[in-house]
């Protein structure tokens, strides 16, 4: 979650419509930075001087890992639209760094622009206007054709899909679909879709097809020389997703030889595609550029909702839109930001125990209204637990990843109830502990609990099976030793002589079957850090084995 302090600067990196960029003005603890239409380089650069922590843009500006190598205080990234792609998401990710886009605010608008794209082809509109510009009367050159009774397919049943599909329904058209997500029949508006398990399957159903889905690997050139052979002869081919869905090379060709009756492209693999490009001078091609969701109202809402979004994340209050937190959650109460503090500061007193790496966390929360936290608890324990041993700076949003590429498994589970008012368990395991069951390796696990009681301070109430109440805070030391007598002053002593106030302190024993002697867990909180010289003092005293100095 990104720190708090008084006043955060919006890198507007595109053209955002006014209201969105007053919005920022006219808030108390934001400032914008204005800056649409600069180079890569430029925009790594103003990055890299610090001071930016959000950073608003559309599909003009491309988001690359370069641009994101050295983000300075940039905590999210918000896309006034929705598609992604121009967004290095794992760079993102990789640097800690929330991704946002606004689904919902476009979806219409771009429906009604794919839905007009389509009834403009079949009318010949755009090349009737130009004739008559041109001071011709030619109308039998533009029959066209009539969408009522002809079947649409739609590719793509997500929002804006289904929002074509509603109007070409109202048109009288045929609708069928495919979307791998989407397993069963639609009913929309009192009529059924159809919907085939591939685009291979729909292909030979359809008059026309219209695309609505992300660009991914198994999207792109999804109509391509191959596909288009599936297709009625004459198809008519609509793509307002993403450039490259349909094949530019095989759609030219298609409509060279009359396999495509007419075809729409609001998107391309290159944007603007060059001037010579083939794409300019094919028969039978609308082209608009990129105008999907270019209406006043799509662009209002974007950008609006775009600049709150940031804001919402920056203060804390929640995060709206997201695409890569996980299950992360800021809009929490107080009792279950509790939680989440109380997880951080438990893992960060358990990090320096764990010297031989992680297989596995498990994290248990129990408590009623505990369970929204649980994303954002489990995110937190693992921060906690790897910063100390790792370079790169950790945060709620890059730390799963971080996790997952070091085969760390995660579990976590959130029960509603506990008897005394909410409990935070976690267990991690060594390395070891999957191959061998035996003590030895059993006892490579660690495991801390803490609560919340009524007073909201978060306290740690055992650790390795050493019963305690502490609210760790700051500066702190463990020591583990053997349970004889003189240990307690013999440690008094050593900090007496390095100077270093014990602020708090609680010693708690364990006795263990098996272990021939009983062994105490001394935790103290300091007034100052401990320095290398007195740890080492303390270590050397007979009978302690372990001492652990850690900032909470
Ligand atoms: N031209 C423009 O200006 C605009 C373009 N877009 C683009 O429209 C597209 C759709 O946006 P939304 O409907 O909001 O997204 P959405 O996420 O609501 O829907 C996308 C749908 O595609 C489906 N899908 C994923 N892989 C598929 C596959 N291999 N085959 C078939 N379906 C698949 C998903 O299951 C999902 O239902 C996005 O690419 C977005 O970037 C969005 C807004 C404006
Ligand atoms: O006008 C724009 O910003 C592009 C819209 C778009 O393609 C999207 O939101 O995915």
């Amino acid at each position: 979650m990104p720190e708090a302090s008084p006043k955060k600067t919006i890198l507007a990196a595109d053209k955002l419509a006014p209201e969105g960029l007053d919005w920022i003005r006219s808030q108390p603890d934001a400032e914008l930075l204005e800056k649409p239409g600069l180079s890569e380089a430029e925009y790594a650069a103003i990055l890299r001087g610090g001071g930016v922590h959000a950073m608003i843009v559309r599909s003009a500006i491309t988001v690359s890992a370069g641009v994101l190598a050295d983000p300075g205080d940039l905590a999210v990234i918000a896309r006034a639209g929705v598609g992604v792609d121009n967004i290095d998401i794992p760079a993102a990710t990789a640097r800690g760094i929330l991704v946002v886009n606004t689904a919902e605010a476009s979806t219409i608008t771009t429906a009604e622009h794919a839905f007009t794209l389509l009834a403009s082809l079949l009318r010949n509109i755009a090349p009737a206007a130009a004739s008559m510009r041109e001071g011709q009367w030619d109308r039998s050159k533009f029959q066209g054709r009539q969408l009522h009774g002809m079947t649409l397919g739609v590719v793509g049943l997500g929002r804006i899909g289904r929002t074509v599909a509603e109007r070409a329904l109202a048109f009288g058209m045929k609708v069928v679909g495919h979307d791998p997500f989407v397993h069963a029949d639609l009913q929309i508006d009192g009529h059924t879709v159809r919907t085939f398990r591939s685009f291979a399957e729909l292909a030979p159903h359809a008059d026309a097809v219209t695309f609505h889905v992300p660009k991914t690997a198994e999207t792109t050139g999804m109509l391509d020389e191959a596909s288009f052979a599936l297709c009625r002869d004459g198809v008519f081919v609509v793509n307002a997703s993403r450039g490259g869905i349909v094949d530019e090379q095989a759609l030219v060709a298609a409509l060279g030889s009359g396999k495509c009756g007419g075809a729409a492209l609001d998107v391309y693999t290159s944007e603007p595609p060059p001037a010579d490009s083939p794409l300019r001078s094919a028969p039978r091609l609308l082209l608009t550029p990129h105008l999907g969701a270019s209406t006043q109202e799509a662009q209002t809402a974007v950008s609006v909702e775009a600049a709150k979004a940031c804001m919402a994340y920056l203060r804390g209050e929640g995060i709206s839109g997201a695409v890569n937190a996980g299950g992360v959650r800021v809009d929490l109460s107080p009792r279950q930001r509790a939680f989440v503090e109380l997880a951080g500061k438990m893992a960060t007193l358990l990090s320096p125990m764990i010297t031989r790496g992680i297989a596995g966390v498990e994290v248990a929360l129990d408590g009623d209204d505990l369970a929204p936290a649980a994303g954002t608890v489990e995110r937190t324990v693992l921060v906690g637990l790897l910063q100390r041993h790792l370079a790169s700076a950790l945060n709620v949003i890059n730390v799963a990843d971080v996790a997952e590429k070091r085969g760390i498994r995660v579990t976590t589970r959130s029960s509603g109830g506990d008897p005394g008012g909410g409990k935070l368990t976690l267990t991690v395991h060594g390395p070891a502990d999957a191959v061998d069951a035996s003590t030895e390796a059993a006892d490579r696990s660690r495991r801390i609990v803490g609560r919340v009681y009524a007073d909201g301070a978060p306290r740690v109430v055992e650790v390795n099976g050493y019963a305690m109440d502490m609210v760790p805070a700051g500066a702190m030391v463990l020591i583990q030793n053997e349970d004889k007598p003189g240990i307690i002053g013999a440690v008094g002593t050593a900090f007496g002589s390095a100077g270093v106030n014990i602020a708090d302190m609680t010693i708690s024993r364990r006795s263990r079957e098996g272990e021939h002697v009983a062994t105490a867990l001394m935790l103290l909180k300091l007034d100052a850090a401990a320095p290398a010289g007195l740890l080492a003092d303390l270590e050397a005293l007979p009978a302690v084995r372990k001492v652990a100095a850690v900032q909470v």
